[in-house]
């Protein structure tokens, strides 16, 4: 039973198919990694499904629900959540003040019935244990802008899941990331597949091989291929793409 599901997904550009009959699909606990060289129409899918472009055709569906004449911000409501590749840190306030923000965000009016020091606090334990869980429990104090850079990434995936996302979108987690950044960061995305299914989209072929469950290799806005990760590497249209380098390596 797939918790994600997109169904003959059309995006045009003018005279250019980018997107071109896409469907896909995530199971709950899932890591789907979507691969393909510069220009097959990452970018456009991940806007697509996040609600940042319009489909011309097709379906996107998350748990049950039809999103695909949702806004972003709806979306995120129903369980989709999405990093993205600048990062989205407020970058003076603190990480503490970042987390509580996300986490006040996403409870909404759910405290109301609290008394006010016991909904300090319920936040508070929310923000932490976010910071617990992406490794940021040290730098609580820190202004955002002054972390390096793989932490700065792993607090935007802390942002992202405080809305609790079914389905948690992550745009290129690993770029601009020196290896030991990258090490982490694969690490924190294969604890992460307990609490949430992910759809990676990510140009680093170790860290997509090391995660995924399945595999989707996007050509001319076509999903080429699908499966784990030794079906794509022996795929020969797969390799031919790459030029026999990076996924056969
Ligand atoms: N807003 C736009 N207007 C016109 N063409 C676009 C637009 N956005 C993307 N395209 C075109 O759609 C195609 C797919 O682009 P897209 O950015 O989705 O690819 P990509 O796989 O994400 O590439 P990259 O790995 O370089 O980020 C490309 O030919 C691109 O030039």
């Amino acid at each position: 039973m797939s918790l994600f599901v997109t169904e003959g997904l059309v995006k045009r550009f003018g005279g250019l198919l980018a997107t071109d009959q896409v469907d896909l699909t995530v199971a709950p606990g899932e890591i789907h990694a979507l691969i393909g060289p510069n220009g097959a129409g990452k970018s456009t899918l991940v806007n697509l499904v996040s609600g940042l472009l319009p489909a011309d055709a097709g379906r996107i569906v998350l748990d049950g629900v039809d999103l695909t004449a949702l806004a972003p911000h709806m979306r995120v409501r129903h369980g989709l959540a999405r990093c993205f590749q600048i990062t989205s840190v407020f970058r003076n306030d603190s990480v503490r003040d970042n987390l509580l923000l996300a986490v006040q965000a996403q409870a909404g009016t759910s405290f109301r019935c609290l008394r006010r020091r016991e909904a300090e606090t319920a936040l508070m334990d929310g923000a932490l244990a976010l910071a617990d869980k992406v490794g940021l429990a040290d730098v609580l104090d820190r202004p955002a802008g002054t972390l390096p850079h793989g932490m700065q990434k792993k607090l935007d995936v802390a942002l992202a899941l405080a809305a609790r996302p079914k389905l948690l979108l992550l745009d290129e987690p690993m770029a601009g990331m020196g290896p030991e950044d990258s090490l982490q960061m694969v690490a924190l995305i294969d604890r992460l597949r307990r609490d949430t299914a992910i759809l990676l989209i990510e140009h680093d072929m170790d860290a997509v091989f090391q995660l995924a469950d399945r595999i989707s290799v996007l050509v001319y806005g076509r999903v080429l291929t699908s499966g784990d990760a030794a079906h794509v590497k022996g795929h020969p249209e797969v390799q031919s793409v790459y030029l026999g380098t990076e996924v056969a390596a």
